[in-house]
């Protein structure tokens, strides 16, 4: 049977050994059937989700010009403020849609080494340092807080993908020490006005990397999946939980056996929309910039030959994102 809706995981058990495969089959079976899944028993405090909640929300309070001045520095670089309008998921797919309805704040690795492959010319845009919006107090505490945490979360849950796919529990570790991600947390407004045609709070997109953990809020107006029968299913909002889904590099390293699943954030229904806020905290797991993502050997056969091209971590991520904020028009360079 093929999942159609989100399962909720209880990922506990994988703590102990006699656990850990129950929980990584269930894993698996929902990263091939539907591409998400939310998870409890995660471990991660709540008081710590809680003070990033807080310290995201006076952020997104500030007065216009004071978060402008913590705008991305570049379009390739995932840093800092991006406004409402500014961004369009969709051209990740390179479908054309006016700007999502929502602002973000970004930050990637926290304490970058000050070696060549953090600071040379290969590592690219991927370790460019963060921005702080230094007003807002116990801002840069809890977010770099959070960051560890979700890395720690992510390798966890990259072992038990490991093991759910055959092979070896840390044969994704060499791979992910000294991972790219990034982690921001998006505000979608009450909505005022009527969005423009097409316009939507984050359009339909897949995701880029490894794995994505969102932190996502039971409003009016969220978080969507397109399940295998071509229906977009509501995610289930648990308390305390964390929506995960697998991104187009983990669908590739499988040759398409688990599924990067198209996902968007939709408008609110007009009678909620002028009390619709909705914050979501997404953190974007992505291996280090220099693995090379091809398919894995159990996952092709003579019938089934390799779909994609190899392709590193950072290659891919940062022409996904120039699409994304460049409105599919790329980077100019030099710029
Ligand atoms: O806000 C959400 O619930 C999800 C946002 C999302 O899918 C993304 O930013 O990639
Ligand atoms: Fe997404």
């Amino acid at each position: 049977m093929t999942l159609m809706a989100v399962p909720v995981i209880d990922i506990a058990a994988a703590s102990s050994p006699e656990g850990r495969l129950a929980v990584a089959r269930a894993v698996g079976e929902a990263c091939r059937d539907i591409g998400f899944l939310v998870i409890t028993g995660h471990g991660v405090p709540k008081t710590l989700i809680e003070r990033v909640e807080r310290t995201a929300r006076d952020f997104f309070e500030l007065p216009t010009a004071e978060k402008t001045a913590l705008k991305r520095p570049r379009e390739d670089q995932v840093r800092g403020y991006s406004a409402v309008g500014d961004e369009g998921l969709s051209y990740s797919l390179d479908e054309k849609a006016p700007g999502d309805l929502k602002e973000s704040f970004s930050i990637g690795p926290i304490d970058v080494p000050d070696t060549a492959y953090f600071t040379g010319p290969a590592a690219g845009p991927h370790f460019a340092p963060n921005l702080w919006p230094g007003q807002i107090p116990d801002f840069r505490e809890s977010w770099s807080a959070y960051f560890e945490a979700m890395s720690e979360l992510a390798a966890t849950l990259m072992r038990l993908f490991g093991i759910s796919l055959g092979l070896d529990a840390d044969f994704f570790g060499d791979k992910i020490d000294r991972h790219i991600s990034m982690f921001r947390v998006l505000n979608y407004p009450a909505q005022t006005e009527p969005p423009l045609p097409g316009q939507m709070r984050a359009g339909a997109h897949s995701d880029y990397g490894s794995l994505t953990i969102v932190k996502i809020e039971d409003r009016p107006g969220g978080l969507q999946v397109f399940n295998k029968e071509g229906e977009w299913v509501d995610v289930p909002a648990v308390p305390d939980a964390f929506v995960v889904n697998i991104g187009d590099l983990m669908m590739q390293w499988t040759n398409d056996l688990w599924t990067s699943t198209l996902h968007r954030v939709v408008n609110p229904p007009v009678d909620r929309a002028g009390d619709s806020r909705r914050q979501s905290l997404v953190f974007f797991h992505q291996p280090n910039y220099d693995a090379l993502v091809e398919c894995l050997p159990g996952c092709r056969s003579p019938d089934r030959p390799a779909k994609y091209p190899p392709v590193t971590s950072g290659d891919h991520l940062r022409s996904k994102f120039v699409k994304q904020t460049t409105f599919g028009a790329g980077l100019v360079e030099g710029a």
